[in-house]
């Protein structure tokens, strides 16, 4: 059975209180890929989807939870896809796309029946989806490395060396408020995203990746000088409040998928946070 849950948004005040499982019970999303199922975590920031969807034996339907008291899924929304498993075709209104390791798809508003298949059930399709409320319906679109906007950010000598590879961004294609993209640290590097930001007018959810086995990745959040930790596995995802830093430190590289959506579209619309003055 396909899962739907739904999280109430937390204030800093509350935040600080809560211990480690009731901080993992409001952040942590776990068991985003079930084999068969879409399984979906609604976040009261910005009204803000995060799940996946694990087709193996046949075809897997965008379904409509009926939370949302839509007459489909995407009739007030927008949906962007990263495939992080085996190759998979998505079907959107009857146009096919193929998605291969690491591309993005960008689906509109307006789009009635979104489905999912693996080309291969012996590699079966693993797709990281994220939803945002939309204004607007703009045409569907595949992004792969070669149409992104690649940044490198960090050095080896600070453990943070990585390749920000926007996908899903208004300088590559029309979105409303969605904006999706990966970044892939480099062997030796640890860290993301420190010097650490917070997006007052942005939430932003992370989902992890290419975590190797046996190895795990501490992720920060809460207020610069209230900062709180969230040990993470592979292939799962934590929400962060406009509020928030999210930043993460592995026992090995990795590679995240980082999603947002809020007030602009201003990808440098963040606030920096000396490293010296977390707390
Ligand atoms: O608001 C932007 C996001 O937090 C990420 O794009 C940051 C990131 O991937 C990194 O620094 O490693
Ligand atoms: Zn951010």
């Amino acid at each position: 059975m396909n899962k739907f849950e739904s999280r109430y948004a937390q204030s800093p005040k509350e935040v600080k209180q809560m211990d480690t499982a009731t901080l993992r019970e409001n952040f942590l999303i776990e068991n985003i890929f079930e084999a068969n199922e879409v399984n979906l975590t609604l976040s009261h920031f910005d009204r803000y989807i995060v799940g996946g969807a694990m087709p193996v034996d046949g075809k897997l339907d965008l379904p409509n939870p009926s939370d949302l008291k839509a007459n489909y899924f995407l009739e007030r929304r927008e949906l962007g896809i990263i495939c992080v498993g085996g190759k998979a075709i998505v079907t959107a209104d009857g146009q096919k796309f193929e998605l291969d390791y690491k591309e993005a798809l960008y689906i509109g508003r307006g789009t009635k029946a979104v489905s999912f298949e693996s080309v291969d059930k012996n590699q079966p399709a693993k797709l990281y989806i994220n939803s945002a409320p939309a204004h607007k319906a703009y045409p569907a679109k595949k992004v792969s490395k070669a149409e992104a906007e690649i940044v490198e950010m960090g050095s080896p000598e600070t453990a943070n060396h990585r390749i920000i590879n926007k996908l899903l961004v208004n300088s590559v294609l029309q979105t409303c408020q969605l904006q999706m993209g990966m970044t892939e640290l480099k062997s030796g590097s640890v860290w993301n995203t420190m010097p650490a930001h917070t997006h007052d007018r942005r939430m932003e959810a992370y989902f992890y990746f290419e975590v190797p086995k046996g190895q795990s990745i501490c992720h920060f959040m809460g207020e610069p000088q209230e900062t709180r930790h969230v040990w993470m596995q592979n292939n799962e995802a934590v929400i962060s409040p406009n509020w928030s830093i999210h930043a993460g430190a592995g026992t090995s590289n990795y590679t995240f998928i980082w999603g947002m959506a809020g007030e602009n579209l201003d990808y440098g619309d963040m606030d920096h946070c000396a490293i010296t003055e977390l707390r």
